[in-house]
């Protein structure tokens, strides 16, 4: 079903009321415009919208949200954490190049890069060496020619500094990047520290993301490390959005064999095994490397890997929509 098969069973009156119409999974989601309505009005509104779709075979839960006659509020500005339970399975890649495959999608987008360790993002994004400006006491994201702003603890210490600090220090950092001068960016994407320690935990109690994405190898070894990092978050109530699987297959730049050094499937399975939505796989390719070193994200580009990072960015975008109805209804 589509949006113009949604609309198709709603009368003119009601159709041109509506702003976007989704349809996914049995859910259809519809953002309508309440202008000149007051109370009783919404709610026939709601009621006939949900009776008329609702009516359709394949629609088995319809979620309306109206928008007032009033300017719009700004969206609430929302945190998606991304983690892992290990170093080195491509969190930052993930985070880098989800934010540009959202921003290219229209969404107003941040990345804060909360890896003390091992700060990546100013490379990979094409910031590097600049340092944020901060206006009434707060920090101002530094651009990036991507359509993403980045703060990162690499803009803030010179590289290595941050390895000796210890969680309060770590934690007060961190604070700063995310209350800082984010303008109109409705989503941050948050670059955690690989593993369940003092950061991780000082985010969850302070700066309640709406949800987390977990990035794992196929190794059982990663998967294991995975499985902690969710219990993690499951533990802090923060809605687990999906497992991304990366560096899976392998092909080869000589003879185009696919291969699966870190094995295949692995996170699928572990998805399957634990009820928390696969949100898609990104394979091992050089181009990943070399463009996160150039800092020219892959996602910017057009071709197949690209487009895997835009698949997972999809199922993203779905699942803030989804989300920010089922708070607005
Ligand atoms: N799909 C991929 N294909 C090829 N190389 C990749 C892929 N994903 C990540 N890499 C490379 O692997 C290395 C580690 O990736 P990345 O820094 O994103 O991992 P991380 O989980 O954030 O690590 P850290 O522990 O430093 O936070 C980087 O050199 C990156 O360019």
């Amino acid at each position: 079903m589509d949006q113009d098969e949604i609309r198709a069973r709603l009368p003119a009156s009601i159709a041109t009321r509506v702003q976007t119409a989704k349809f996914k999974d049995g859910v259809a989601t519809l953002v309508l415009d309440a202008a000149g309505l007051g109370a009783s009005g919404r709610e026939k509104l709601e009621a006939a919208v949900k009776d008329l779709v609702g009516g359709a075979d394949a629609v088995e839960e319809v979620r309306v949200a109206m928008i007032a006659d009033r300017a719009p509020e700004p969206a609430p500005r929302r945190i998606i954490a991304i983690g892992s339970g290990k170093g080195g399975v491509g969190k930052s890649t993930l985070t880098a190049n989800l934010a540009v495959a959202l921003a290219r999608m229209g969404r107003k987008v941040g990345v804060v890069d909360a890896d003390i360790y091992g700060p990546s993002q100013p490379t990979i994004l094409a910031n590097k060496g600049e340092r944020p400006k901060a206006e009434d006491g707060k920090l101002i994201p530094v651009p990036s020619k991507w359509g993403v702003s980045v703060l990162s603890m690499g803009h803030l210490v010179e590289p290595g500094k941050a390895i000796a600090w210890r969680g309060p220090m770590a934690g007060n950092a961190l604070g700063q990047l995310i209350d800082a001068h984010w303008g109109d960016a409705e989503v941050l994407l948050v670059d955690l520290p690989p593993g369940t320690g003092d950061v991780q935990l000082s985010m969850l109690q302070k700066h309640k993301p709406a949800g987390a994405i977990i990035v794992s190898t196929p190794q059982d070894l990663a998967l294991i490390d995975a499985q902690r990092a969710a219990n993690l978050f499951e533990t802090g109530k923060i809605p687990l959005i999906g497992l991304v699987e990366n560096m899976a297959g392998y092909a080869c730049p000589h003879c185009g064999e696919i291969s699966d050094p870190f094995g295949r499937g692995g996170v699928e399975d572990a998805s399957e095994a634990t009820g928390i939505p696969f949100l898609g796989r990104i394979p091992l390719a050089i181009d990943i490397r070399e463009d996160s070193d150039a800092g020219t994200p892959t996602a910017a580009q057009d071709g197949p890997q690209a487009e895997a990072f835009a698949a997972i960015a999809r199922s993203l975008s779905d699942w803030l929509d989804a989300s920010s109805v089922a708070e607005a209804v």
